[in-house]
């Protein structure tokens, strides 16, 4: 049905880095070899009954995420207990970035983490989140943890390449030619800025092929060029593979903003709008709060929203509505549409399609190297990190050589008397019970390496 939406597959390729890519000469000449998943028209996926406009390729290979009736409290000790989310209802799609935005402290994050499944113990959710209209946990990994343990950018690609089972990264660096070999830093030594470490972050995660993929914030610390790079190479890989994104952003600029598919806007952990981005605005003007010429739709719906600074508002602008007033007036708007219907028809549809095709089947699990090779890329890996590192190897190295040269000369000519004997066990016991509290010293880089291990 889709194939004759989809431009040729060399050409969509070509044309999509040359307006995405920072380096896009280079990738021109050499194309990336990428199998294009058919995508309906986002149109038609709105407009016809989903069962209908999802090609079989999206329901096989897609993974489709809903939430219903989503509730997170969060106790506060005996005080009691306060809601953060409260009752949320939507869906992602593969093939298409959902962008959760809100004021600060809306609950953005907290969403996340709840459709991540890593709410922290504190906190209570009730309503269920299916993935293929299923349950079931997501095998996910924390890019963070990888780039504090990686030394630079060239390093950290590798080892996310090679433990994917794969032998090379192609051209997915999001224009970090020029820092690969910078070392990333960390809270001693400085490296790469912070913008850098999150596109660093960013790329380890794409080069995994993740089915679904989180991004908390991710273009802030970038400017708005790299932002607008960043967020267009990600949403053209992501129709291009039928990922599923969703991401949590602060400030997207006009271009970033119309990037995205769909758009969940959240005000104190409340749907205010769940629906395609591009419907957004006339949702705003539809109950009389019209975005002004000129003006960034994405600022416009958040500072309507924004109640943290009413009182400021109240003294500077007199007569205008309090926005607690605003926030009632399109939060029941917004409950009563046929907008927030079609969002319930979606989850439903969504259950029942996935239950249909798939027969109880669940999300496969991922590609992984085999043992053998994540063993040499980690040993090698640890070899080059604990080489950079001047207090734990070459200190270590010279601290070995003086303590040899001290038991060389203590211990020197022993002789074979029976007095001799005791003097080897006593020179044996002190280098074994040495070497064990040296090695005791490594075992945080340890326990950190078996995070990695473990992703
Ligand atoms: N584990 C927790 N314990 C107590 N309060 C929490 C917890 N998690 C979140 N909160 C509260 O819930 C609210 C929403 O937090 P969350 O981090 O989800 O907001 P956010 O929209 O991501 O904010 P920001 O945009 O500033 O990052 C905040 O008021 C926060 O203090």
């Amino acid at each position: 049905m889709a194939s004759s939406i989809q431009p040729p597959r060399q050409a969509n390729v070509s044309n999509h880095i040359d307006s995405a890519s920072l380096d896009s000469k280079q990738e021109i000449e050499n194309p990336i070899e990428v199998e294009i998943v058919e995508m309906p028209n986002h149109r038609e996926i709105l407009d016809a009954p989903p069962a209908k406009a999802l090609p079989t390729r999206l329901k096989e290979d897609g993974v489709f995420l809903t939430w219903e009736d989503l509730w997170v409290t969060v106790s506060n000790g005996k005080s009691g207990s306060k809601s953060i989310l409260q009752g949320l209802t939507g869906y992602a799609r593969p093939g298409e970035v959902l962008a959760i935005m809100g004021p600060s402290g809306c609950g953005k994050s907290t969403l996340l983490d709840t459709l991540a499944g890593r709410l922290g113990s504190n906190t209570r959710q009730m309503g269920e989140v299916l993935i293929n209209g299923h349950r079931q946990a997501l095998a996910y990994g924390t890019s963070r943890i990888r780039i504090l343990l990686c030394s630079t950018p060239i390093t950290g690609l590798h080892v996310s390449v090679r433990e994917e089972g794969k032998s090379r990264y192609g051209n997915k660096r999001k224009g970090l030619q020029d820092a690969m070999n910078t070392r990333i830093g960390g809270c001693g030594a400085k490296g790469l800025s912070g913008g850098q470490k999150r596109r660093v972050s960013i790329c380890i995660e794409i080069l995994t092929h993740p089915k679904l993929l989180f991004l908390d914030e991710p273009t802030s610390g970038l400017d708005s060029a790299a932002s607008y790079y960043v967020m267009s190479r990600i949403v053209g890989l992501d129709q291009q593979d039928g990922r599923t994104i969703i991401a949590s952003i602060h400030q997207p600029s006009t271009e970033v903003f119309q990037l995205f598919h769909n758009l969940c806007l959240l005000s104190s952990g409340r749907t205010i709008y769940f629906g395609p981005t591009s419907e957004a605005n006339a949702f705003f003007t539809l109950n009389g709060f019209p975005c002004p010429a000129l003006q960034n739709p994405s600022d416009h719906f958040l500072r309507t929203i924004n109640k943290d600074f009413d009182e400021d508002i109240e003294c500077g602008l007199g007569g205008k509505k309090p926005t607690e007033e605003v926030i009632d007036i399109l939060f029941k708007s917004y409950k009563s549409s046929d907008k927030y219907q079609q969002v319930r028809r979606w989850v439903d549809d969504i259950y029942l399609m996935m239950h249909d095709f798939q027969d109880g089947g669940t999300l496969e699990k991922r590609n992984h190297a085999g043992f053998c090779t994540q063993c040499l890329v980690l040993t090698r890996r640890s070899f080059v990190n604990m080489f950079r590192d001047v207090g734990y190897y070459w200190l270590r190295l010279a601290i070995y050589v003086s303590l040899a040269l001290a038991l060389a000369t203590e211990f020197y000519n022993l002789g074979f008397s029976y007095g001799s004997i005791q003097a080897r066990g006593s020179l044996l016991m002190f280098v074994a019970s040495y070497l064990t509290f040296m090695a005791i010293g490594g075992f945080p880089s340890f326990v950190e390496d078996m995070k990695v291990k473990h992703k």
